[in-house]
């Protein structure tokens, strides 16, 4: 078995965590790969964690922005999630417990060749000549920046009914993993764990626009026009800059994120956002 650790990156709680789970799992038999930045601090050799979908497990240790750098890494390899972080949304582990959940997927692979998960949906972006890597939480099209001046003319189509037209800062389009994270500043609804479809959500819309829920087999796409440019971000990190007119179309990924692991409790979740 082969399994890949990612830790938050300049921290040293992580980092002990990343170390302790490595000699653990070396213990046990088990291969174990450190990202590269964690395997420096050890003076180690480290693994890109774009080559993390080679493992059968990765393991994230850090807050929700660790989890999503995993995840854009990992493919369709599952993702088992530590919290060390601040809110720690998508990490369901306490830090207590990490050891004893990784050895316990690890009897499990033993035992049957491959780990219980759970997948959660993800969304694809493509434009004229590009695609974006999929999003674990949403994808935002906007203008060139938030704000005064920094809008866009927006219209949005849903499998090709017209079903929004006007100036806005732009247009979230967030999986229900997502929903608890932009789409929910923007007055986007929160979408239960369990329920099919995404959500597209005006930012700042001028004209009525309210959020939607649509299924999850829907095309959405995103005409853009009189901005100096159109700015499509993938989980507040990709980001691609695109002249306009142009139109963006996102649509759920053919590759879902697997977890591992202890499910996460969406109620008990939510109290983290207080
Ligand atoms: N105004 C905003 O609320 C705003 C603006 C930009 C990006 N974001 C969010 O930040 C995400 C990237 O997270 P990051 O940690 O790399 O960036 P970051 O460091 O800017 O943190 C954003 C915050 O969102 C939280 N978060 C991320 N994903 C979440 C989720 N699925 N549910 C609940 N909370 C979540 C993080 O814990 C953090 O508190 C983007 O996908 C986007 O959803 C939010
Ligand atoms: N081991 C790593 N190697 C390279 N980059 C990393 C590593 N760990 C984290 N990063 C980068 O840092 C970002 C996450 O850091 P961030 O400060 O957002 O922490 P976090 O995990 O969200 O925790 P917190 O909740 O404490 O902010 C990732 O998106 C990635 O760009």
């Amino acid at each position: 078995m082969q399994v890949a650790i990612v830790a938050q990156w300049g921290n040293d709680r992580t980092a002990g965590l990343a170390a302790d789970i490595r000699d653990r799992l070396r213990e046990a038999g088990v291969s174990v790969w450190l990202d590269d930045a964690t395997a420096e601090r050890f003076e180690a050799e480290g693994r890109p964690v774009g080559e993390f979908h080679a493992a059968d497990l990765v393991v994230s240790i850090g807050g929700d922005g660790t989890f999503l750098f995993a995840a854009h890494g990992a493919g369709d390899t599952p993702i088992l999630g530590v919290n060390l972080g601040e809110v720690g949304f998508l990490n369901p582990v306490r830090p207590d417990d990490a050891v004893d959940a990784v050895l316990a997927q690890v009897r499990q692979f033993q035992a049957a060749g491959s780990v219980p998960t759970r997948s959660r949906p993800r969304l694809t972006t493509h434009g004229d000549g590009w695609t974006l890597p999929p999003a674990v939480n949403e994808v935002v099209v906007q203008g060139q920046r938030r704000g005064h001046g920094g809008g866009a003319d927006l219209a949005v189509q849903i499998d090709g009914s017209a079903y929004s037209r006007g100036h806005a800062d732009g247009v979230l389009i967030a999986t229900p993993t997502g929903s608890t994270a932009y789409n929910l500043s923007e007055d986007g609804p929160l979408v239960h764990p369990g329920v099919s479809g995404f959500v597209v959500t005006g930012m700042a819309a001028t004209r009525g626009m309210p959020p939607l829920v649509v299924d999850a087999d829907s095309i959405v796409s995103v005409s853009v026009e009189d901005a100096a440019e159109a700015v499509v971000v993938v989980d507040g990190r990709i980001r691609e800059r695109v002249e306009v007119p142009t139109e963006v179309t996102v649509r759920a990924g053919e590759e879902p994120l697997r977890t591992a692991g202890p499910a996460s409790d969406f109620f008990e979740a939510l109290e983290k956002l207080d």
